[in-house]
């Protein structure tokens, strides 16, 4: 892992020293004064295939942008407000934009109860991202990502610009989360337990495939870990007590699934998976049109979508279960920017 590492940088350095004429990654981060844009960006600051770092928010991104610009790493940080054609400047030329902008739950409330205060957010950034950077790859934070990843697809689609190989909805915390859990009740490294986090992202339609992992697990610990992992978020939420939902560990995991796809679409590296949310046809004779599965990412973005391969029949009853919620909440993304 850290050879791989080493030759990724020595590769970035060539790239980023090239006079070919080839385009360094700009990543813009929309939603950046955030409770996830912060530490999100912090953490992309690191990341040495990143030439520029464009923070974005309706409030506070200068300061955030001036604190982060600070750090000795290589990249150009730059910050913007909707004032003075911000969002244009923040989008120009990016390469990947990350959306962590809209509210977060609190206490008793579900994804799907953020839709209408998130919808509209999401609609008019994407908007933007279609003038601005329409070629732009886009991962999608801002909740309910079941619903939002279909409308920022329906806005592309509007306007003659839509590729779904470019629109990822982020679920790299279920994995991240779901690693973690495994590796506690078995007392293990959670760098050696890797679980395929299937479906969406909210509760039931969060599948994980334990069967396919390493570990072998009573009836009781597969109950009890499938339903930890599918409702990780109420714990932060509830924890939290009304001041918001998972940040930080969002925020590692939005990194980390920014760095997979700069890996890919920057360096051209094969064999990237990443479980993420995307147009998939796994499903799609049943009417469900998104779905997160392991992806291979590749230089277009979605390469590969995985098949389930061998699940388990309780896995079984859990796709079942989580169908028919996705299909609604795709349906309800894609009719809001229809009538909307
Ligand atoms: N996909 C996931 O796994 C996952 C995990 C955690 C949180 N989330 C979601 O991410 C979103 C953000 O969570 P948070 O904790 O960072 O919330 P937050 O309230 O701390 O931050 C959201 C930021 O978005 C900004 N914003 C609002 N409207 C905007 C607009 N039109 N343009 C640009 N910025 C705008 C706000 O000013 C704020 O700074 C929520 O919807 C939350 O549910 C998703
Ligand atoms: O739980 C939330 O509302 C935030 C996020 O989707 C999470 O899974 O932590």
């Amino acid at each position: 892992m850290f050879v791989l590492r080493r030759i990724n940088v020595d590769v970035a350095k060539r790239f980023f020293s090239s006079s070919a004429g080839v385009h360094a990654a700009k990543v813009s981060v929309l939603g950046a004064a955030g409770g996830i844009g912060q530490p999100l960006s912090l953490l992309l600051k690191k990341n040495e295939l990143i030439s520029e770092l464009s923070l974005y928010d309706i409030v506070n991104t200068p300061g955030v942008a001036a604190d982060i610009s600070h750090i000795n790493t290589n990249s150009k940080v730059t910050g913007f407000i909707p004032e003075n054609e911000g969002l244009k400047h923040a989008l120009s030329d990016s390469t990947i934009i990350v959306i962590p902008a809209g509210v977060p739950r609190k206490p008793g409330m579900t994804r799907d109860d953020l839709f209408n205060t998130n919808a509209s957010i999401v609609r008019d950034l994407a908007a933007a991202a279609v003038k601005y950077a329409p070629k732009a790859f886009l991962a999608i934070i801002s909740n309910p990502v079941n619903s939002t990843l279909p409308i920022v697809s329906e806005v592309f689609k509007k306007h003659g610009v839509y590729d779904p190989k470019r629109l990822f909805g982020v679920t790299t915390l279920d994995v991240v989360r779901a690693s973690r859990f495994v590796s506690e009740i078995k007392g293990t490294n959670p760098k050696d337990e890797n679980v395929t986090v299937v479906g969406g992202h909210s509760g039931v339609t969060i599948v994980p495939l334990l069967s396919q992992t390493r570990q072998k697990f009573t009836e009781e610990e597969l109950k009890a870990l499938t339903h930890r992992i599918q409702f990780g978020g109420d714990e932060v939420v509830k924890a939290k007590a009304g001041t918001g939902s998972a940040t930080l560990s969002m925020a590692f995991a939005a990194a980390r699934f920014t760095d997979s796809l700069l890996r890919a679409i920057v360096l051209g590296e094969s064999g990237i998976i990443e479980p993420t949310y995307v147009k998939s046809d796994l499903f799609s004779s049943e009417g469900v049109d998104y779905f997160a599965s392991n992806v291979e990412l590749s230089r277009e973005g979605v390469g590969k979508i995985h098949p389930l391969g061998s699940i388990s029949p309780y896995e079984e009853q859990l796709i079942g279960a989580a169908l028919p919620e996705l299909k609604s909440n795709i349906r309800k993304g894609e009719e809001f920017v229809a009538n909307n």
